[in-house]
């Protein structure tokens, strides 16, 4: 039996975590974690998240290590945000607890600052932007069709989600140009062009646009525009249901456990590198 402490217990994305694993028979919730502080502190989060109770309180992040060390969890799923991420998978890590980090809008230094706690402690890793299977084989077609259609078409990526998402562009765009410019042999901290506004001038052809749309409930859009002369190709991804990036986070819970890698991402864990 897997047990799984769940970051970001009564957010949109912990909360249908929750509901999953109570479905699964080989993985249990043993911790529930939420923002340091919380209302919630010692409440089921079974009750919090509407599903009754299921024997599992909420604690504040600032018990983290406590309730680690105590209900040693074999892994920790983290869904939160980026600023209190590095600390929770440096914690975790700490811990001897392996993770699976779904959280976006880390900077390059927090990601190296999670990955050197990971790679300096006994405990292995899935990180992934986006654990939607279907995300994970679009970036194979993009990379796939950048190398076919080479720099004769212009690339652009725009993004779509929900009004409360609290960082831009996606962690899925980021990951779609850092796929695109590997692709296309550019260099990814020079061709970025992150929106456009005024006399911008003509655009190059080396650079790739990356555009956030923020509105409504938009679960997650993902589209990559080849814009050639005459001709344009759009390779699009739509979420229409949280589910889909929950399915993956217990495929990812799953693999982590047995892993031989220190730390893999949604490609490993779905054997589509
Ligand atoms: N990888 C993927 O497939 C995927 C899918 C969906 C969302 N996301 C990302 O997951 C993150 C969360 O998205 P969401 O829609 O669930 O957000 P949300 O705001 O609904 O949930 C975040 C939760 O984290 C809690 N929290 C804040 N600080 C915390 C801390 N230190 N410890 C524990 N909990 C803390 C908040 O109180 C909140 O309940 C975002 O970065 C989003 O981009 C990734
Ligand atoms: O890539 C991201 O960032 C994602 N964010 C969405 C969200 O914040 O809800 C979900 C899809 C991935």
């Amino acid at each position: 039996m897997i047990g799984v402490a769940v970051t970001g217990a009564s957010g949109r994305m912990g909360s249908k975590i929750i509901r999953t694993i109570l479905e699964q028979d080989d993985m249990k919730v043993v911790a529930a974690i939420e923002a340091p502080n919380t209302p919630f502190e010692g409440k089921d989060v079974g009750e919090v998240i509407g599903v009754g109770t299921i024997g599992v309180p909420v604690n504040g992040a600032e018990k983290l290590a406590e309730v680690l060390t105590e209900k040693k969890p074999d892994v920790l799923v983290d869904f939160t945000i980026a600023n209190a991420a590095v600390g929770t998978i440096k914690t975790s890590a700490e811990c001897g607890v392996n993770v699976v980090v779904g959280t976006t809008g880390f900077s390059d230094e927090q990601m190296e600052e999670m990955k050197n706690a990971i790679e300096n402690n006994k405990v292995k890793a899935v990180i992934a932007p986006n654990m939607a299977v279907g995300v994970n084989v679009f970036f194979k077609i993009i990379a796939d069709l950048a190398k076919i259609l080479k720099d004769d078409y212009d690339v652009e990526i725009i993004e779509a989600h929900h009004k409360h998402k609290a960082d831009a562009p996606s962690g899925t765009a980021v990951k779609a140009y850092e796929v695109l410019a590997e692709a296309l042999g550019r260099d990814k901290n020079e061709c970025g062009v992150y929106g456009r506004q005024g006399v911008v001038g003509a655009r190059t052809p080396e650079e790739i646009g990356i555009h956030a749309v923020r509105g409504g409930d938009i679960v997650g859009d993902h589209t990559v525009l080849f814009a050639g002369e005459g001709e344009r190709i759009e390779i699009v991804h739509r979420a229409h249901s949280r589910q889909a990036f929950v399915s993956g986070v217990i495929k990812a819970v799953r693999y982590v456990v047995g892993a031989s890698k220190k730390i893999s991402d949604m490609g490993d864990v779905l054997g589509i590198k």
